[in-house]
């Protein structure tokens, strides 16, 4: 196993800024998702971690040994990529042994190993067999096999589960998350699939533009997303934003409206513009009478999923979709939506970054009326 120490890593590709600047550190035996929309970067970095792209600048080091000029071979690493990169005329037990032969390991520990490994992976059955006689899920396991063999520090996913349907992916996922458990290798797995990266993740570092935009916990970033970006990415369906202006006060106001949060309270210009967030099933249906902290909510659509209802609508002009459990009544008469001071974000419209409410305390909360 094997710590990585990324350091202000950049890459251009001729005017391209593929990776600007990223430092991360992966601990021994973490697993670390990179999650990102297509073209943000993620591909280039983990290749300058595998060595199969060179490092414009900055540098990483694998256990505080600087690797930045070190041949893939001798980085510890082993690669799984979306396209398997099977061998289409070696059988299963050739494809994952061949690692082996190269470096001149002798017959029988090789046939042990890949036995092991096989079984490992409910690949016994299938030894014999190529590539083109297996189904995606059975080629993906034999190109887990084919990094494992060589008992690399580090485990490189790129995308490894795209190719597979949705099932598949379900089970795959869970079986590498079942052998890291397992083997404790470090790994970095890049994504834009949010479930994966929610799911496989101790650490999920969430790229844009070349740039890390928020690393921590999976439930660390979705429950306190640092900028607007993460907030957007992160959850299905997405976050509500309701642009909103700061008046003299501090206070949100949307649609010529103070906000009935008067703990809502921040440190912000007058004027300045901001969006208040918050995820669809943070909201519950409320009487409009105006003495809840809670919004006017106009119902244009109900879709029924079975589990939940999807509700669309609008609040202050701008539309809105909140999830309610099934067997919840909706009301038919009109409604508000309440939700928590707590689970309401706020980002500036400039820069996109998160604004946390100044702490708010009975004085202020006088100062500027419990709106509530
Ligand atoms: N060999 C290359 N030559 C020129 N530009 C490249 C090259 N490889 C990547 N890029 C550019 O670098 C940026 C980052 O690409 P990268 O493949 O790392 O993104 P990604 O986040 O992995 O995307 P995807 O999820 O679509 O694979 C993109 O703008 C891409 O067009």
């Amino acid at each position: 196993m094997a710590s990585i120490n990324i350091r202000s890593v950049s890459k251009t590709y001729g005017k391209t800024l593929a990776v600007n600047g990223i430092d991360l550190h992966v601990e021994d035996g973490a697993f670390v998702v990179i999650l990102g929309p297509s073209g943000c970067g993620k591909s280039t970095l983990l290749r300058m971690i595998a060595g199969l792209e060179d490092i414009t600048s900055g540098e990483i080091a694998v256990d505080e040994k600087v690797v930045n000029d070190l041949q893939p071979a001798k980085r510890g690493c082993a690669m799984v990529f979306q396209n398997y990169a099977l061998y289409p005329h070696m059988t299963v037990a050739q494809n994952i042994g061949y690692a082996l032969k190269v470096s001149g390991i002798a017959r029988r520990d090789r046939d042990e190993r890949v036995a092991r490994i096989a079984s490992t992976l409910g690949l016994t059955h299938l030894l014999d067999r190529k590539p083109s006689q297996l189904s995606g899920g059975q080629r993906q396991r034999v190109a887990m096999g084919r990094a494992m063999v060589r008992s690399p520090g580090i485990f490189l996913f790129d995308e490894p589960l795209s190719n597979l349907d949705a099932q598949l992916r379900i089970q795959m996922r869970l079986e590498i998350k079942r052998l890291h458990r397992e083997l404790r290798t470090t790994s970095v797995f890049v994504t834009h699939d949010q479930v994966e990266a929610m799911t496989l993740a101790d650490k999920l570092v969430v790229m844009n533009g070349g740039r890390i935009e928020q690393a921590g916990s999976p439930s660390e970033v979705f429950r306190k997303p640092q900028s607007r970006f993460v907030a957007n990415f992160l959850g299905s369906p997405p976050m509500n934003f309701l642009p909103a202006t700061i008046d003299g006060s501090g206070r949100a106001v949307i649609g010529g409206n103070l906000v009935p949060w008067p703990q809502l309270v921040f440190d912000l210009p007058r004027g300045t513009r901001i969006e208040l967030a918050f995820r669809p099933g943070s909201a519950v249906v409320a009487p409009l009478d105006g003495a809840s902290a809670a919004l006017p909510f106009a119902l244009e659509l109900t879709e029924d999923l079975g589990t939940e209802h999807h509700l669309h609508g609008k609040v202050a002009g701008t539309a809105v979709a909140i999830t309610l459990p099934a067997g919840k009544n909706i009301p038919a008469t009109p409604f508000a939506i309440a939700i928590a001071s707590e689970d309401m974000h706020a980002f500036q419209v400039e820069g996109g970054q998160r604004v946390a409410p100044s702490r708010a305390t009975p004085e202020t909360i006088m100062k500027h009326g419990a709106a509530a």
